[in-house]
């Protein structure tokens, strides 16, 4: 029983009460335990928690303390630099005796909670840690030589043949719990900082309507889809020859070969949702497991026989154990290759294909699909992720770890081992990965995953009246079916960033380097597992910044980057006229492998190239803005400008003033108009003696004819925002919907032509690119598609949005009226309304003060048709002359680019 005085139990990725070992061996330790909730942010260096998941930390530490309240606790929250000092000065205070928590496998946790032990046992207190994380530690599963697995499949089978079944989770502590002295101060948890500005904590509120973080809401949906999902999680694969009775699975029988697949669908909820509450343990994976056992059972009893089903799912809970158990044994698997030979990749460095990635423009509907859905949500359906993250890493070339890093800001379940896992998985750099050559189908993956396009439709509503034929492939559509469907490539969706076989071209290069370093003939890494020893993987953990790594592998691959990089074939395909719309590789000034270089007011570049200045300065300020646009960066920090530095932000911190150096992964990061436009004007501002900013401002000069020649030039502010964003829109690079926000927040006051595409663009990247946020020439039609309507149109953000035929030619007509300042819609007073439901209020202030002309609903279709003749006139003079600009443009960018640079 209790024989200390004070114990605390330190809750971190663990919040919940029941199966919770801590918790329990504190309760059984000591007659008083404090619950201890220390938010340290910064401790975890490059991987901070993104927005979305400091939305869920909030919420799911308000949800522990509510329930610690409810048993007579209270959960103290303390802000900390760094974990291991708030927990030391906090023992200070309570004289606790003793601490315990629950184990993390990430690599920076792993380290902290060592010294964690060390400091405090070297101080007499007594420190115990627990796993409540998985069903078996990483160092229960080994080989007969007490080594680690490194196939997912060996592991895997050894777990099911463990001698001994996971633990039974623990029930939560009945009755009331010790009492928290009240003189133990607490934050509340309205008063920590979880965002970095109160922008970016406004434009998580849409997670409110999607996501409940709540442990209850897990185990209830967990309960569903134990009824309805479970039954039907069967894998596509033939006769299996694990027929054992295993520890794991003893209630599973197999053999019950099924084609079914209907998890696979992307269209529908036919996976569990679970990740963001299994990542911060909200609800245990204990408790899934042994649920699914118990349903197994009284499907059995009732002469059911879904174990092919059970034992699919629990596979899925596998590769989340394997991530840990790799991570455990591997700690450097987020920065390098499993496989050494694949650290020798020679990824294009390209930062605008990646922009284009992350912004869900590559012209892959699939793709773009599910990158709008991850923005927006914080999630998307695993085979989404995976063909999202293939494109990336395959048909782009761009180097994993960019990806995973991306995904880590965005996802709301985002978890550095799965992650990791995941990106390790697509790129081939595990032993029982595809070898690097592989590329996965993309035309099977639409016809088997989103066959119908419902997928699409919901994310990429400006294809949605494409017919099904087409929907997957808007560029393989006779030029009637496209105008029919209102979609014209170039403007409102983009042409392919890259022709299939370009992409193929690429990897097979790539490939044939990376065959050269591979340690022995053969492929680079096959899926038989006979492979490569993993023996010099097993390295102790070193910071990526170490540089001699990539230059040994170059060293060994004979191969400089340039001589490779020439050899690639050309990234984008070509425009309607043929013109090559960008042949250029990035210039960049830092290889992404190239040494740490660290400045002594602590900013600097990691060993991609990023600047960084984040982790010594006030939270955020640097923290995302990248690489070599290091006056900008440098001038943004200064001024405290994080705040502007999503979606507009991004755009034009980097594009505009720093060229290649931009703000890599916050892109869309829902800020409103205004602060990107102040982004975007303290950028320029501060870093105007740059060479690159002084093209920049060259290319402005260009871009202002062009207006001229519109005749709307009298319309521009004299700032670059506008010109800028008219520049992009020119070029057809389809890199704004958030950069339009920038403009839009600049705009406010002017009738600038773009003020209401640019401020619903705002809206719009606030909350997901709903309507595309615009790309090229139409983004005006885009956004109105979005801003246009009242609460109606505004529903189309959530998840059971539906709009008939009717809807939806009405919205875009009525954006069409957008063009020339006549935005037909409803009064100004509901645009308002649309726009800050979606979060872009910035925007629709400016639609308001600015030019919308308001106009009764029933002038709408009447101007929408005189309108519709009179462009359609346009339409095609309109496209050559844009078409015709963006070629010159794109030929001023190249020979910039191939300028040097300071
Ligand atoms: C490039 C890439 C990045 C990924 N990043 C993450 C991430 O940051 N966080 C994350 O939780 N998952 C990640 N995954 C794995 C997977 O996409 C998600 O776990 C899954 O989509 C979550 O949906 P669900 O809860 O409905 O899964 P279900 O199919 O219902 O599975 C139940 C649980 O099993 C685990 N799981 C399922 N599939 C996987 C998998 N392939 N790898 C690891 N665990 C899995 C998750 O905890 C999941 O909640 C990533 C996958 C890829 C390809």
């Amino acid at each position: 029983m209790a024989q200390l005085n004070v114990a605390i139990v330190w809750f971190r990725r663990d919040l919940r009460l029941y199966d919770n070992p801590a918790l329990v061996a504190a309760l059984n330790s000591a007659r008083t335990v404090i619950p201890l909730y220390i938010w340290a942010p910064e401790e975890e260096g490059q991987f901070q928690p993104g927005r979305q998941t400091r939305w869920w930390s909030k919420h799911s530490v308000m949800c522990l303390a509510q329930s610690l309240e409810q048993l007579g606790s209270r959960l103290v929250i303390r802000r900390a630099r760094e974990s291991v000092e708030g927990l030391k000065a906090f023992i200070t205070e309570t004289g606790a005796e003793t601490v315990f928590f629950n184990h993390l496998y990430d690599s920076i946790s792993m380290v902290r909670d060592q010294q964690v032990k060390d400091d405090l046992r070297s101080n007499g207190i007594l420190v115990s840690s627990f796993n409540a994380d998985l069903l078996y530690e990483p160092w229960e599963v080994l080989d007969e030589q007490q080594q680690p697995y490194t196939t997912f499949k060996s592991y895997w089978d050894r777990c099911l043949a463990m001698p001994y079944a996971p633990p039974l989770p623990l029930p939560e502590p009945t009755g009331p719990l010790p009492a928290v002295p009240e003189h133990y101060s607490s934050m509340s948890v309205h008063e920590v900082d979880w965002f970095f500005t109160r922008e970016q904590e406004a434009s998580t509120e849409a997670l409110t309507h999607r996501w409940d973080p709540a442990g209850s809401a897990a185990v209830a949906r967990l309960e569903a889809f134990l009824e309805q999902g479970l039954p039907s999680f069967e894998h596509d694969r033939a006769k299996t020859d694990r027929e054992s009775t295993t520890m794991l699975s003893p209630w599973i029988h197999f053999g019950l070969p099924s084609f079914e697949h209907d998890r696979a669908k992307t269209d529908r909820e036919s996976t569990t949702m679970l990740s963001p509450w299994i990542h911060f343990g909200s609800i245990s994976v204990r408790h899934i497991y042994y649920r699914v056992a118990q349903k197994h059972a009284e499907w059995q009893a009732a002469g059911r026989d879904k174990g092919r089903s059970c034992l699919d799912f629990l596979q899925q809970m596998g590769y989340r154990e394997y991530s840990r158990y790799l991570a455990f044994h591997f700690p450097f698997i987020t920065e390098r290759s499993m496989l050494a030979h694949l650290r020798a990749v020679p990824w294009r460095l390209d930062q605008d294909a990646f922009k284009a990635w992350r912004q869900g423009l590559t012209g892959y509907p699939l793709v773009d699909a599910g990158m709008r859905q991850l923005w927006s949500m914080g999630w998307c359906h695993n085979r989404v992720r995976v063909v999202a993250s293939h494109f990336m890493v395959k048909h782009l070339l761009l180097p994993w770890q960019w990806g995973l890093k991306h995904l880590w800001d965005c996802q709301i379940d985002a978890d550095l081992e799965c992650d990791a896992l995941g990106w390790q998985y697509v790129s081939g750099c595990l032993s029982d990965a595809h070898p690097f050559s592989y590329m996965i189908d993309m035309e099977q993956e639409w016809r088997r995953f989103d066959p119908d396009g419902h997928y699409v439709r919901r994310w990429l509503p400006v294809l949605s009246q494409l017919p099904n034929e087409f929907i997957h492939q808007p560029w393989a559509a006779p030029p009637e079916v496209l105008e029919d469907a209102g979609v014209e490539l170039g403007f409102n969706y983009p042409w392919p960033i890259i022709a299939p076989d370009a992409a193929k071209e690429g990897v097979a290069l790539a490939s044939a380097v990376v065959e050269r370093c591979a340690p022995s003939s053969g492929s680079s890494g096959s899926s038989s597992g006979t492979g490569y020893s993993l023996t010099p993987h097993k390295e102790p953990y070193r910071p990526p910044t170490d540089p001699s790594l990539m230059s040994s592998f170059l060293a060994a691959s004979q191969l400089e980057p340039s001589s490779w990089r020439d050899k690639l074939p050309p990234l984008y395909i070509h425009s309607a006229t043929g013109h090559p719309l960008s042949i250029r590789h990035s210039a960049q000034q830092r290889p992404m492998w190239g040494p740490s270089m660290q400045q002594q007011d602590g900013t600097g570049f990691d060993h991609m190239g990023r600047f960084y200045g984040l982790y010594r300065g006030r939270m955020g300020q640097q923290q995302l803005l990248l690489g070599p646009a290091a006056a900008a960066a440098a001038a943004g920090a200064k001024r405290g400008l994080r705040q502007g530095s999503g979606g507009s932000g991004e755009l034009s911190g980097g594009t505009f003033a720093g060229g290649d150096g931009e703000l890599s992964y916050s892109q869309i990061d829902s800020e409103s108009g205004d602060n990107g436009a102040a982004l975007m004007e303290d950028v320029s501002s501060s870093a105007a003696g740059s060479q690159e900013l002084r093209w920049q401002q060259q290319q402005q000069q260009q871009q202002c004819e062009v207006e001229v020649e519109d005749g709307d030039s009298e319309l521009l502010p004299g700032s670059g925002s506008g010109k800028r964003f008219k520049l992009q829109q020119q070029l057809g690079a389809g890199a704004f919907g958030v950069g339009g926000s920038s403009g839009g927040g600049r705009a406010e006051s002017s009738e600038l032509l773009v003020v209401p595409s640019v401020s619903a663009g705002g809206s719009v990247g606030a909350d997901g690119l709903l309507a595309g946020g615009g790309f090229g020439g139409r983004m005006r039609f885009n956004a109105a598609a979005v801003a246009v309507g009242d609460d109606e149109d505004a529903d189309m953000m959530d998840d059971d949005y539906e709009e008939d035929e009717e809807q939806q030619a009405r919205r875009y007509y009525a954006g069409r009226q957008m063009h020339g300042r006549r935005f037909a819609a409803r009064p100004a007073a509901s645009l308002s309304t649309a726009c800050s439901h979606f979060k872009g209020g910035a925007g629709a202030g400016a639609m308001e003060d600015g030019a919308v002309e308001s106009i009764g609903e029933d002038d709408v279709m009447q101007q929408v048709e005189q309108q519709q003749q009179q462009q359609q006139q346009q339409r095609g003079d309109e496209k050559l002359l844009l078409v015709a600009e963006a070629a010159r443009l794109q030929d001023l960018q190249l020979e910039a680019s191939s300028r040097p640079r300071q």
